[in-house]
């Protein structure tokens, strides 16, 4: 685990020193692919939407780039946009390529590291090297490492090359999708980093209390809705299944997040198996990639770097959500008022 500083690579965990409360860095390359070029809401135009133009950089174990992955798939892309995968064991040298650990190797110029796509972008970068990792190979540039962004840019970018029409960021729900994001983010996809990666009482318990306030509130709301914003399925959805997925195998024993598992909550763990059941969507869950990363990667967290073997788990029983309105998986018609619960 690391950064790079002027474009040299160190070994450095998280700074807590201030506080003991662990802080995100926010993604440092924001560039959008649009239809034809034009510029996105953030960065620099020029990058169309074109077949065989990006490369996605993934890890199996990483919720942020699981969501790429699931709508890599569900829109469609798997033939226009190709995969590298990095190891799943990342020590000190960050993410890697090792195929002895998982990785395909870097597909594109069969790099040892990830850290070196960030110093071909620019010799001189500096921050955290992260995954997902969208790049150009026309300009040998990042297109962007911020999942929010890379799952907006395939939900609508490429639709005209694809024929796909799916959309999970429908005009008329994105004030509830946006809504549920900004609540969901900091509590339980952050939420439970910051319960783990916490270095003192405090900061673990205000994480964790927060989250498993969050928890109880979504479980109540799926209890009246299908999905999170509603009849519809949207990336509110995506985005939270990619943490919930990992929740009892992981955060719930690694980041100590044991209030309760997902599995004790009768509604969201109903939503997890039919988001599971999906089609297409359990290609894209990795266990071995998960709990190996976490528990063989942290070592100021488990420093024997042992993996556990349980739990038994399975995601394929019945998901009894089917008396609520039914998932529609089209652009949907209905109005604003009737889509809401
Ligand atoms: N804002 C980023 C966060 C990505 C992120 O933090 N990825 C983790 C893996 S789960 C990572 O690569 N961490 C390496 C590090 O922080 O050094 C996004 O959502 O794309």
């Amino acid at each position: 685990m690391g950064l790079l500083v002027d474009g040299k690579w160190h070994d450095k965990w998280y700074d807590t020193a201030r506080d003991g409360r662990f802080q995100r860095e926010s993604a440092r390359r924001r560039n959008w692919i649009t239809p034809h070029g034009e510029p996105g809401p953030s960065g620099i135009g020029g990058f169309p939407a074109e077949a065989g133009r990006y490369h996605l950089y993934v890890s199996l174990a990483c919720p942020w780039a699981h969501r790429t992955l699931i709508f890599r798939k569900l829109k469609g892309l798997e033939s226009l946009i190709d995969v590298s995968v990095v190891s799943w064991l990342m020590l000190e040298n960050g993410w890697t390529f090792d195929q002895d650990f998982g990785s395909t190797g870097d597909k594109l110029d069969g790099l040892g590291f990830l850290h070196q796509r960030y110093t071909l972008d620019s010799p001189e970068y500096s921050g955290r090297v992260t995954v997902p990792l969208l790049w150009d190979k026309q300009s040998g540039r990042i297109v962007s490492n911020e999942s929010s962004e890379i799952i907006r840019m395939f939900n609508g970018a490429f639709d005209h090359l694809t024929g796909n029409r799916l959309d999970f960021y429908p005009e008329s729900i994105r004030g509830e999708i946006d809504a549920l994001n900004e609540r969901i983010y900091p509590a339980v996809n952050n939420g439970v980093y910051r319960a783990g990666f916490a270095t003192t009482q405090a900061a673990y318990a205000e994480a964790f209390q927060t989250l498993f306030e969050e928890l109880d509130y979504l479980d109540a709301l799926l209890e009246r809705r299908r999905y999170l914003a509603g009849e519809h399925i949207t990336e509110a959805d995506w985005r939270l299944f990619t943490t919930l997925i990992r929740f009892d195998a992981v955060y719930h024993g690694h980041f100590k997040c044991n209030l309760k598992r997902i599995a004790d909550y009768r509604y969201l763990s109903g939503w997890l198996r039919e988001l599971y059941q999906w089609p297409g969507v359990a290609e894209t869950v990795d266990f071995v990639h998960i709990k190996g990363h976490y528990y063989a990667s942290h070592r100021t967290i488990n420093p024997t770097g042992v993996i556990p073997l349980g739990p038994a788990q399975t995601f394929e029983a019945p998901h009894d959500r089917d008396h609520l309105p039914p998932g529609l998986r089209v652009r949907p018609a209905l109005s604003q008022a009737q889509a809401w619960p």
